[in-house]
């Protein structure tokens, strides 16, 4: 069997929001980190300044961040190393409260932000796969049930450690594992932070069918990455973080276009107005077939619906 050939996600999301409606709000988001670097002070600044003996020097990571995503956009964040990104994931996700503002979130959300996807490294990955699911709202019948699929998708090096602690897993593992685990659940928002970098080609592959049969089943996507060519492949939408402020919200080929013009200066060729639009009549295309696929599917389920009815 090829590596790509693997069973499509099942479509059992419920929603709370209705179509249309933002799913993410937000508003005026804001946090302060202490500067890592602590320098500790002489004793005669002690004394002289009246400081503690450690700089607690601090600095805002995200200010005055506002916006809002509707359900099913596919929203790719962009920006220099230290801009954000990964930060402004994880208040959606919830595991960073904010200082000032808040970050709203209408569904459940699937956040790999991580490599280790938040699994317990003391744990094996076969009691993470059930912890994770179980924490999503999955029942253990349910994690059962849907078991193979997630193993299957991961790979035969992570079937064949399903019972090693998973702190043993080499990152491209806990990405495999990570990856398979986080889009096999039923929430609506899918949160990933750079992770399909460290996959093998094969693995990327078989992660891009998946986003695209995700983003199929009308699911919210939020995408950190630095590859260009993934961003412009999923995402609509783009956000341009700059020194924790956010700089830009467009079209993802525009936004793209105006952060790698100013991060890489006169040595950026912009695409032509042609490549532009075939680029977006492409991504167009894809969306439009992707719309399509869903509304088949819903009917062939309205479909099974009225059989059954009839049937008794
Ligand atoms: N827990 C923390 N404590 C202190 N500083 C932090 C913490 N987390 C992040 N930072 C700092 O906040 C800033 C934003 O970091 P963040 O990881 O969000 O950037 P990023 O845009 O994802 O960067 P990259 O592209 O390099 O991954 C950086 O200066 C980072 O060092």
């Amino acid at each position: 069997m090829a590596d790509y050939a693997f069973p499509d996600v099942p479509s059992t999301v419920e929603w709370k929001t209705q179509e249309g409606q933002p799913v993410i709000e937000v508003d005026n988001l804001g946090i302060e980190f202490l500067r890592g670097r602590r320098r500790n002070l002489s004793l005669r600044e002690i004394i002289f300044t009246g400081k503690s003996a450690h700089n607690r020097e601090t600095f805002w990571a995200l200010r005055n961040v506002s916006f809002t995503v509707g359900r099913g956009e596919a929203v790719g964040l962009v920006g220099g190393n230290g801009g954000g990104k990964s930060t402004l994931l994880k208040m959606i996700a919830g595991t960073l409260l904010p200082d000032e503002g808040q970050a709203r979130v209408g569904e459940g959300v699937a956040p790999l932000i991580e490599l280790t996807g938040g699994f317990i490294g003391e744990l094996t990955a076969r009691e993470n796969i059930f912890l994770t699911a179980g924490l999503h709202g999955m029942s253990r019948e349910e994690t059962e049930a849907r078991f193979d699929d997630i193993v299957d998708f991961a790979g035969p090096a992570v079937r064949d450690g399903l019972d090693v602690p998973y702190r043993h897993f080499s990152s491209g593992m806990q990405v495999r594992l990570g990856f398979a685990v986080i889009t096999c659940l039923d929430e609506p928002i899918i949160l990933v932070d750079e992770v399909l970098a460290v996959g093998d080609a094969a693995f990327r592959e078989k992660c891009y069918n998946r986003m695209e049969s995700l983003l199929d089943q009308g699911r919210t996507l939020f995408l950190v990455s630095h590859s260009a060519s993934d961003l412009l492949r999923f995402c609509t939408r783009g956000l341009y973080l700059n020194g924790g402020t956010l700089v830009g919200d467009g079209p993802m080929d525009e936004i793209m276009d105006r952060y790698l013009s100013e991060l890489m200066g006169d040595d950026y060729q912009q695409p032509s107005l042609e490549e532009r639009e075939d680029q977006r009549l492409s991504r167009e295309d894809a969306k439009i077939k992707r719309r399509l696929r869903r509304e088949a599917e819903r009917a062939k389920l309205e479909d099974e619906a009225a059989r059954r009815a009839v049937l008794g």
